[in-house]
C-alpha cells in the first residue's frame, strides 16, 4: 500500500538526513517523484502519518517530513509531530548533556564516563574505547550514548555512519570476521567474486562498534594495529595499498582483559572502563534504573501506571546475573502482564503478582526502606521528578531551581508560555520534600519551624485579612525547614540575569500572592533566620497561588498611634484581650518624634497591610490638622482620623470593626465617648478603576475568574481585577462602599448582581462579538488600541470552557468536562428540564471546582439553621442532584455534602 511505502521510503531517507541541509528527497515532491504517485495523495498520507505520530513535519518551505522513530533512534527525542523550523526542532535535543545525564541517575559511573569523555574529545578523531562489564551491564547502550553525543556535540556528521560488529557471531570463522571487518580484494578467497568494503569502510567519518570483541583472536587484533597506528586498513588479498579511513573506534567484552587479548594490542587502547553489575551499585542508583525502565515502558504503551511500593522495592532488590537487561525483560514482562490484564483500562496499577518468579525469589527482603510509596507515572511524569524521589535534598533542590530557568530560556523568557510547566516542576518540588522525604521522624528544629510559621501566618492573616489553608502551613514549614540546610553559592547560580527577571515576571503575573509572600519572607527572615532570595520568592509565590487563599470580605484595619514606650501597645493590647481577637496593631513613638515620622509609619503599614477596606487612625495628639496634610496621595483608601485616644475609645472602635459598622456610625459612637476631632478621607483622585467579578457559586469560583481575566491584561496594573462574592454585591451598603474605593469599571460573573449604573458581561458571553466589544469598550481609557487588540485575542485563549476549567482545578479538563457533562444529562433527565447554556457553563466551572475542593477536602459552609431548613423544604430535589453526582462520586472517591447539594440547587433554581 502507498502509505506503507512512504513510510518504508521516509524512514531510509531520515537514517542518513542531515537537519542542516534538508534535501528535496523528504518533501511531498519528492516523495512523489521518488514512488511514483500522486502529488495529491502523497501529500494527504503524509498529513495521516503525521497526525499518527509516525512522521514529523517540519513547516519549512516546502515543507519537509522525516520518520520520527528512526529519527529519535540516532538522535533525539521529539515531543510534538509538527515543528515549525528546524530550529525549533533542535531546541527538543537535550541530548547534549546524556552522558551528563547517565551520571544522574547512575553516579557510580561519574568517574568512568568523565574518562569517556576526555577520550572522545580528545583532538583528531578521539581516543579508541575499551568496555568491560557483565553481560548486561550497558556496555551498547554506553556506546549508543557515545554514538548521540557526538553527533550532538558535531563530532561527527549528523548522517555518519554507526556501525555495529557482534564479533562473537564469527566465533567460528575468524576469517569472515576479518574479511568482513577490513574488506577484502576479487579473488583473495574462493568466492570472492567482487572486491568488497569492510566495516571499516563504511564507518569512515563515523563510529565503528566492536562487542564481544575478544572473540577478535590475536591474529584479529594485530591486523587492528595497523589501524591504529597509521589509520589506514587493508582488505583481505591486498598488502601493499593500503585505505586510509577515519573512524572512532569503541570496543566491548564480557571477557577477561588478561587473558584474552594480546598486550601489544592493550597497551594501543588508552582508555579502558569497567561497568559495574548491579549488586556493585547502590540501592538508590538501582532505583533510578527500575524508574528509567519503569518510564520508558510507560512511553512505549502510553497508558498511565500506578506502581505500587511493593514493586519498587523489589525491582530495587533484584540483582540478576544479566544486570540490567534482565532487569529490563522483567519490567517489560511485569507490566505485559498486567496490562493484559487490564487491556481496557487507561490506569494500570503493577502489583507484586505481575513480577515474574525470578524476580520474587531472587529480589532480597527489604527491611531498611521501608517508607517508599507507590508512584504515578503518566504521560506528564518526567523521569527527573522520579529520580528526585532518591536524590538528597539540596541536588532536589537545585535540579528543580535548573528545570523552571531552562524552562523559562527555552520558551523565550515568556512566562506566559511555561508557565503550566514551571507550576508543574513547583508543586513537583514541594510534594517530593512533603511527602517522599522520610519525614517520619521527630525533628526538633522541624517543629520550631511549623510552630513558627504557624505564628507567621497567623500575622499575614491579620494583617491581609486572609484565609489560608492549613496544607500551606505544613507545605512551607516544609520547605523552609530543608531550605535552611542548602547554602547555594553563585556559581550554582549560573543564569542570575534568568532568575531576576523570572523573579520580576511572577510578582507582575501573580502580584497579590508575590505581596503575601515577600511579607511572609521578611517575617521569616526575621524570625527564623533562613536567608531566601529570589529562589524562595519565585518557589513559594508559585505554590502558595495554587492554594486558596482569600481575602476575607472586608474588615477595616485599625492603629493605634501613641507616644511613649507601651502606650499604644498596651491600649491595643487590652482591646484584643477583650475583643479575643486581633483587631487593633499599634504603634508607640518616642516623645520627640516628628510628625512626619508619624505619616511615614502609617504609609509604610499601609504598604504592607490590606487598606483596601479603609483605615482608622487613632492617635494621642491634641491636633489632627498638622497629620492629616501630610499623607499624601500615595494611601489609597478611605481613612478615618481620630484623636486623644484611649481605652475606651479603642475597645469601640475595635468592636465596630468587628461588626463592620460604617465609618458614619463609627464616628458618631466614638463622639459619645469622649471629645474628639475626626476626619475622614476619601482618595476621590486616586480612585483604581476596578473590573469585579462574581460568581453565584461563591468567592472561590470568582476568585479563579479574576485570575483568569488578570492573564488577559497586560500587567501595568491600570485595572485592577477583584473577585466579589455575590452575596455581598446584593449589600447595597457594601456597594457604596465599594463604589467610593473605586471607579468601578463594570462586572463579569456568571449572575448579574443588577447594580444600578454599573455594566455587567455574563461570563460565558465574554467570547461572543457582543460581549468581546463591550468588553473592549470597558478598557478603551486606560489601555491603548493595539494593547486592546492583545487583550482581546488573550480572551479566546484564556476563556474556553476547558482553558477556565484548567484554571480551576488541577484535575485534567477533559476528563472533568467529559463527566459534568454526564452529570448535567443526569439532571436534566431527573427534573425533566433543560437546563440554559448559562447555567450549563455556571454548572461546569462550579462542579469542576467542587471537585478539587472535595479531593482537598475543603468545604463550603452554609449556615446551619439555613442548611437544615432548606433540606427540610427540598430534599427530594436536593436527593435527585445527589444521584445526579453518580458519575462523579464514583470517579473521584468523594462523597458530597449537603451544603454543596444546596449550592447546586440554588444555582438551578435560583431559589435562596
Ligand atoms: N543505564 C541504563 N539506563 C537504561 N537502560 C539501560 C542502561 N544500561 C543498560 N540499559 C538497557 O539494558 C539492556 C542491556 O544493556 P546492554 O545491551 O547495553 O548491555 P551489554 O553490557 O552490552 O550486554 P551484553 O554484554 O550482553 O551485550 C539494554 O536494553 C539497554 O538499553
Amino acid at each position: 500500500m502507498l502509505k506503507d511505502e512512504i513510510l518504508r521510503y521516509l524512514d531510509a531517507k531520515t537514517k542518513t538526513i542531515d537537519l542542516q541541509e534538508l534535501n528535496a528527497d523528504l518533501t511531498a515532491g519528492g516523495v512523489a517523484k521518488a514512488l511514483n504517485a500522486k502529488r495529491n495523495t502523497v501529500s494527504l498520507y503524509l498529513n495521516q502519518l503525521t497526525k499518527e505520530q509516525k512522521l514529523v513535519k517540519i513547516e519549512t518551505r516546502p515543507v519537509h517530513f522525516i520518520h520520527k522513530a528512526e529519527f529519535e533512534k540516532n538522535n533525539f527525542r521529539l515531543k510534538n509531530n509538527i515543528y515549525e523550523s528546524v530550529a525549533k526542532l533542535e531546541h527538543e535535543n537535550d541530548n547534549k548533556n546524556v552522558l551528563k545525564k547517565l551520571t544522574q541517575i547512575n553516579p557510580s559511573l561519574k568517574e568512568s564516563i568523565e574518562r569517556v569523555r576526555a577520550a572522545i574529545l580528545y583532538p583528531n578523531g578521539g581516543l579508541p574505547l575499551l568496555i568491560t562489564g557483565e553481560s548486561g551491564t550497558g556496555k551498547s547502550y554506553l556506546v549508543s550514548l557515545i554514538n548521540q553525543f557526538c553527533r550532538t556535540q558535531k563530532l561527527i556528521k549528523l548522517n555518519a555512519p554507526f556501525i555495529t560488529v557482534n564479533c562473537a557471531q564469527y566465533a567460528d570463522n575468524p576469517e569472515l570476521l576479518t574479511s568482513n571487518l577490513f574488506g577484502y580484494k576479487k579473488g583473495a578467497f574462493t568466492g570472492a567474486d567482487f572486491d568488497h568494503d569492510g566495516a571499516f569502510v563504511e564507518a569512515d567519518g563515523g563510529i565503528l562498534f566492536l562487542d564481544e570483541v575478544h572473540r577478535l583472536g590475536s591474529k584479529g587484533q594485530e591486523k587492528l594495529f595497523t589501524y591504529l597506528d597509521q589509520g589506514v586498513v587493508y582488505p583481505v588479498g591486498e598488502t601493499k595499498r593500503g585505505k586510509k579511513v577515519n573512524v572512532r573506534l569503541c570496543f566491548a567484552t564480557t571477557a577477561d582483559l588478561d587473558t584474552n587479548f594480546l598486550t601489544t594490542f592493550m597497551r594501543r587502547i588508552p582508555v579502558k572502563i569497567t561497568l559495574p553489575p548491579l549488586s556493585q551499585r547502590s540501592r538508590e542508583e538501582r532505583q533510578n534504573l527500575v524508574f528509567t525502565l519503569l518510564k520508558n515502558e510507560q512511553k512505549r504503551i502510553g497508558k498511565t501506571l500506578n506502581v505500587s511500593s511493593q514493586v519498587l522495592k523489589m525491582l530495587a532488590n533484584y540483582e540478576p546475573t544479566g544486570n540490567i537487561g534482565d532487569l529490563k525483560n522483567a519490567i517489560k514482562l511485569t507490566i505485559a502482564r498486567a496490562n493484559a490484564e487490564n487491556k481496557k483500562e487507561k490506569e494500570i496499577s503493577i502489583t507484586a503478582s505481575f513480577l515474574p518468579n525470578e524476580v520474587l525469589s531472587n529480589s532480597k527482603i527489604d527491611t531498611y526502606h521501608s517508607q517508599s510509596s507507590s508512584i504515578v507515572i503518566n504521560n506528564d511524569t518526567e523521569l527527573e521528578d522520579l529520580i528526585a524521589r532518591n536524590t538528597p535534598e539540596k541536588q532536589v533542590f537545585l535540579n528543580s531551581l535548573k528545570r523552571i530557568l531552562s524552562t523559562y530560556a527555552q520558551n523565550s523568557r515568556d512566562l506566559h508560555k511555561c508557565e503550566s510547566k514551571l507550576k508543574q516542576i513547583v508543586y513537583q518540588l514541594f510534594d517530593t520534600l512533603l511527602f517522599e522525604k522520610d519525614n517520619s521522624k521527630q525533628i526538633p528544629f522541624l517543629s520550631y519551624v511549623i510552630e513558627s510559621v504557624k505564628r507567621l501566618f497567623d500575622q499575614l492573616k491579620n494583617a491581609y485579612q486572609l484565609k489560608i489553608s492549613g496544607n500551606a502551613i505544613y507545605a512551607v514549614s516544609y520547605y523552609l525547614f530543608e531550605r535552611q540546610k542548602i547554602r547555594l553559592d553563585n556559581t550554582e547560580l549560573k543564569n542570575m540575569q534568568d532568575l531576576i527577571q523570572l523573579n520580576k515576571d511572577v510578582q507582575q503575573r501573580y502580584s497579590e500572592v508575590y505581596q503575601y509572600v515577600t511579607r511572609l519572607i521578611a517575617l521569616i527572615k526575621d524570625n527564623l533566620d533562613i536567608d531566601l532570595n529570589e529562589i524562595d520568592y519565585i518557589l513559594l509565590t508559585i505554590y502558595l497561588n495554587k492554594l486558596e487563599i482569600i481575602t476575607k470580605t472586608g474588615l477595616v484595619k485599625a492603629i493605634v498611634i501613641a507616644h511613649g514606650y507601651a502606650t499604644a501597645g498596651s491600649i491595643a493590647n487590652v482591646v484584643n484581650r477583650l475583643l479575643n481577637t486581633h483587631t487593633l496593631d499599634a504603634f508607640d513613638m518616642p516623645i520627640n518624634v516628628s510628625t512626619q515620622q508619624i505619616a511615614n509609619q502609617i504609609i509604610d503599614y499601609s504598604e504592607n497591610n490590606d487598606i483596601s477596606h479603609g483605615l482608622i487612625i487613632l492617635v494621642d495628639m491634641g491636633s489632627l490638622k498638622e497629620i492629616e496634610k501630610l499623607f499624601p496621595r500615595q494611601i489609597n483608601a478611605p481613612i478615618l482620623l481620630m484623636n486623644n485616644v484611649s481605652t475606651p475609645l479603642a475597645l469601640e472602635v475595635g468592636e465596630s470593626v468587628l461588626k463592620k459598622r460604617s465609618f458614619r456610625e463609627i464616628s458618631e459612637n466614638a463622639r459619645k465617648i469622649s471629645q474628639l476631632d475626626i476626619k475622614l478621607t476619601y482618595p476621590e483622585k486616586n480612585k483604581v478603576r476596578a473590573i469585579l467579578t462574581t460568581c453565584y457559586s461563591g468567592i472561590g469560583t470568582a476568585t479563579h475568574v479574576a485570575r483568569l481575566l488578570e492573564r488577559c491584561l497586560p500587567s501595568t496594573k491600570k485595572i485592577k481585577i477583584i473577585p466579589y462574592d455575590f452575596q455581598a454585591l446584593q449589600d447595597t451598603h457594601k456597594v457604596q462602599v465599594i463604589k467610593r474605593m473605586y471607579d468601578i469599571v463594570g462586572i463579569i460573573g456568571t449572575e448579574d448582581p443588577q447594580i444600578e449604573g454599573i455594566d455587567f458581561i455574563l461570563l460565558e458571553k465574554i467570547l461572543s462579538d457582543k460581549g468581546t466589544e463591550e468588553f473592549k469598550g470597558w478598557l478603551a481609557g486606560s489601555f491603548s488600541n493595539d494593547e486592546i487588540s492583545g487583550i482581546s485575542n488573550n480572551l479566546v485563549k484564556n476563556f474556553s470552557l476547558e482553558q477556565t476549567i484548567n484554571m480551576v482545578t488541577i484535575l485534567d479538563p477533559s476528563k472533568v468536562i467529559e463527566n459534568i457533562t454526564i452529570f448535567i444529562q443526569e439532571l436534566e433527565r431527573k427534573f425533566s428540564f433543560s437546563l440554559s447554556n448559562q447555567k450549563k457553563f455556571t454548572l461546569y466551572v462550579h462542579v469542576s471546582y467542587l471537585i478539587e475542593r472535595l479531593i482537598r477536602k475543603e468545604e463550603n459552609n452554609l449556615k446551619p439553621e439555613f442548611e437544615k431548613q432548606f433540606a427540610k423544604e427540598h430534599s427530594q430535589d436536593l436527593e435527585k442532584i445527589n444521584s445526579a453526582f453518580s458519575v462523579i462520586k464514583d470517579n473521584y472517591s468523594v462523597k458530597i455534602p449537603r451544603s454543596e447539594l444546596i449550592y447546586v440547587d440554588q444555582i438551578i433554581f435560583n431559589r435562596q
